[in-house]
């Protein structure tokens, strides 16, 4: 059974930018962008005139001191929330909503602890209307992506964080999205666990092309992911509103090596934006 995890033959995707891998991600645009949640005394401005676009099959992540809009952001491209003015589109649709052409993934897994991992992964594909045939194929392709075809008959108080990660990652592009919206997805796990995670995730983005929003604090790991690193600042405490600050192209080749000079030239510099010292 056809599932659809490996690359289209060329001709019919279009080359990503980022990898040169056939793609299927879409383009996002952000125009215009204003959220505005109400308070007790006053609205809260968490973003405004906020304008990105990401193009398809790019890696992308967001970085920013806390409080800076960077989840209320994601939250906009998945939907569940709309934004008080502006325009946001998929490959020039608004968006109104959540959809199965975004795949959320959190820091807390959110899997059902009574399923297995195959069940995880397979809801979502049943819910779009898969027999149960397909779905479990789509989700076993899935888990192979993830390195996790050898637990899917565990559930996820059987695995460690690393692996409910992953069964959430496969969770996610079992729906084949167009885009992977991250939120600080490896935050809770430890350095080795997180590092390879973040190899997978790059192996995932070169073999799926699905474009992929990352959220994280951690610099390096927006450095060794991504194809480009967009830094806001504003929120809590700074009496600014959430807004990019700068966007900066990753111009190295992968796999990445987190010594090379060129590398921590980029943590430095990102680094010097976030603490308000890059000017
Ligand atoms: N539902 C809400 N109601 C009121 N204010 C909110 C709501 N959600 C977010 N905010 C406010 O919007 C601003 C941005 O929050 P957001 O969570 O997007 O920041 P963040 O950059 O993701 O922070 P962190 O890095 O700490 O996760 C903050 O001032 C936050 O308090």
């Amino acid at each position: 059974m056809t599932t659809g995890f490996a690359p289209r033959p060329t001709g019919l995707s279009t080359p990503s930018p980022a990898t040169g891998a056939p793609t299927r991600g879409a383009a996002i645009s952000v125009r215009g962008v204003e959220m505005r949640f109400p308070g007790k005394d006053s609205d809260v401005l968490a973003l405004s005139g906020l304008d990105l676009r990401i193009e398809q099959g790019q890696f992308v992540s967001i970085v920013g001191a806390s409080g800076c809009g960077k989840s209320t952001l994601l939250r906009l491209l998945a939907g569940f929330e709309t934004a008080t003015d502006g325009v946001i589109e998929l490959d020039g649709v608004p968006v109104r909503g959540p959809g199965p052409d975004r795949g959320v993934v959190f820091q807390d897994y959110g899997l059902f602890p009574w399923r297995t991992s195959l069940e995880n992964v397979a809801y979502g594909p049943r819910r779009n209307g898969m027999s149960r045939r397909q779905a479990s194929a789509v989700a076993q392709e899935a888990l192979a992506l993830v390195g996790l075809d050898t637990a899917r008959d565990r559930f996820p108080g059987q695995l460690s964080g690393g692996m409910q990660q992953r069964v959430a990652i496969a969770r996610a592009l079992a729906n084949r999205p167009s885009v992977l919206l991250m939120d600080e997805p490896f935050g809770a796990l430890d350095a080795m666990t997180r590092s390879s995670l973040q190899t997978e995730l790059t192996h995932i983005h070169e073999s799926t092309g699905t474009t992929t929003v990352f959220i994280t604090h951690s610099v390096e790991e927006a450095v060794n992911l991504s194809d480009r690193v967009v830094v806001m600042a504003g929120g809590a405490g700074s009496g600014l509103c959430g807004h990019v600050i700068a966007d900066i192209p990753i111009d190295l080749p992968r796999p990445r090596d987190v010594t090379a000079a060129a590398f921590n030239e980029y943590e430095r510099a990102i680094s010097d934006l976030i603490h308000g010292d890059g000017s």
